[in-house]
């Protein structure tokens, strides 16, 4: 008997039956389901939405644990292999990875039962990706992606041209938003802030009880830098923004150090020392700018030391990471603190890949809020770091409500 799938693909129930086990039997089928909401319809699988960056490309994916038998007959074989690809894989070939450690077990999305997952890659491997997705036979299917980042509108036309999809721009902020909306809801250990930022073995971390419904600003580390006022989950301006970004930090370490990857520049960083390669108030007062009020220990100029020869002998590759991390971010933590004030608010979320394995930072940028707000001010991170504008488009993508459900389901076999 010949089965029309989801997918506009054609494949018959023998070729299903055929399938490797082990492709179906992480799956619980739904047999006899009874009949459930019809309040909308919600899209087909495969559930996914890309955020194409500056830097990074961030895919979640959605994987229902829930399948109905008629789904898993309907789904044909080439998603089914992929969904298999993506979920009993952690690395895809050299560049791919999915987070594992972020991965959401067994929620409730779109009113179906799942895991999340989230993978990322560069994207200057955007054009390996789409040979990868033909390779794979997705361009023979139609389905919709929900796409944000700069990428969604450069790769539009690779996407529609080359893999037939039905491609749906989203805006990034927007997502962004939306996307720490969602996760701050569903999670509850999301948002956290650091006690004691400045003690290295031990710096208090502690789950963050965060409302978006109050005013908080929101700085978006990424290739570069926005800076949003949200009001509320609906309402928000960007006020403001700098090229001095995440893109900065790898670039100059690439530059100075030699460094090849972000892991690398990052490792590197941990281990160096700032001080050798900046200029500091006491270097320059022999103690504090008492007057106004400039401790000894802040650096009053980045790279300050460099054009001496012999101190450029003595500072390490290690050194000058440091120094590079520091001085993006005491840019970042300085706009970021004038903005708050003169919006007037007392949270900052930093999200963004730039704080992906990056404690250093955290630690830098809260100890930053802390000091020179006097306590007024605090620095609030997020686990999912990059991942809030695709994870916004997977909610643009199931129409954002939980509470939906699928059409009703048929009776089977
Ligand atoms: N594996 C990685 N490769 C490159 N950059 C990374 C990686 N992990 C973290 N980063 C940091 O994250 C930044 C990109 O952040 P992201 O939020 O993904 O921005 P974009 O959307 O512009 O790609 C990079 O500039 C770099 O500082
Ligand atoms: C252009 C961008 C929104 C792109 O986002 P990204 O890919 O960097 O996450 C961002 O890089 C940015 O806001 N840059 C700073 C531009 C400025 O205000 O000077």
């Amino acid at each position: 008997m010949e089965a029309k799938g989801c997918n506009g693909i054609e494949h018959s129930n023998e070729i299903i039956n055929k399938l490797p086990k082990a492709l179906t039997n992480h799956v619980t089928p739904i047999v006899n389901s009874q009949q459930v909401s019809e309040k909308k319809v919600l899209p087909v699988f495969p559930w996914f939405a890309i955020d194409i960056g500056g830097t990074l490309v961030k895919l979640v994916y959605f994987e229902p644990l829930d399948l109905t038998l008629d789904e898993i007959r309907t789904e044909g074989e080439i998603l089914m292999n992929i969904r298999h690809y993506l979920v009993s894989n952690r690395a895809y070939g050299e560049d791919g990875f999915r987070d594992d450690d972020l991965e959401l077990k067994n929620i409730k999305f779109g009113g179906r039962r799942g895991n999340l997952h989230f993978i990322r890659f560069p994207t200057s491997k955007m054009p390996n990706f789409i040979d990868l997705c033909i390779m794979k036979h997705l361009h023979t299917l139609t389905f919709q992606v929900f796409a944000t980042g700069g990428g969604a509108y450069k790769f539009e036309y690779d996407a529609v041209e080359k893999l037939k999809l039905s491609w749906h721009k989203c805006d990034e902020l927007d997502t962004l938003i939306k996307g720490l909306s969602y996760l701050s809801k569903l999670n509850p250990n999301e948002c956290f802030y650091y006690e004691e930022p400045q003690n290295e073995a031990n710096p208090n971390k502690h789950p963050f009880k965060f409302d978006i419904q109050n005013p908080f600003l929101l700085v978006n580390i990424g290739s570069g830098i926005s800076i949003l006022h949200v009001e509320s989950e609906t309402s928000y301006r960007r006020i403001s923004g700098t090229s001095i970004g995440g893109g900065t930090f790898l670039g100059l370490c690439c530059l100075l150090t030699g460094c090849s990857s972000y892991d690398e520049a990052i490792q590197l960083a941990t281990a160096g020392d700032s001080t050798k390669v900046d200029k500091l108030v006491k270097d320059i007062y022999g103690g504090d700018y008492e007057r106004f009020g400039l401790p000894g220990h802040i650096v009053a100029s980045s790279f300050g030391h460099m054009n001496l020869s012999e101190k450029r002998d003595q500072a390490t590759k290690a050194d000058l990471a440091r120094s590079t991390l520091v001085t993006v971010l005491n840019n970042i933590g300085s706009i970021s603190m004038m903005c708050a004030r003169t919006e007037n608010v007392n949270r900052i979320l930093f999200s963004g890949s730039f704080l992906r394995i990056n404690d250093l930072s955290m630690r830098i940028l809260a100890f930053a809020m802390d000091y020179w707000s006097r306590g007024k001010i605090k620095a609030i991170f997020l686990e999912h770091e990059g991942y809030f504008s695709a994870v916004g488009s997977l909610r643009e993508f199931i129409r954002d409500n939980d509470d939906l459900t699928t059409t009703a389901t048929t009776t089977q076999n």
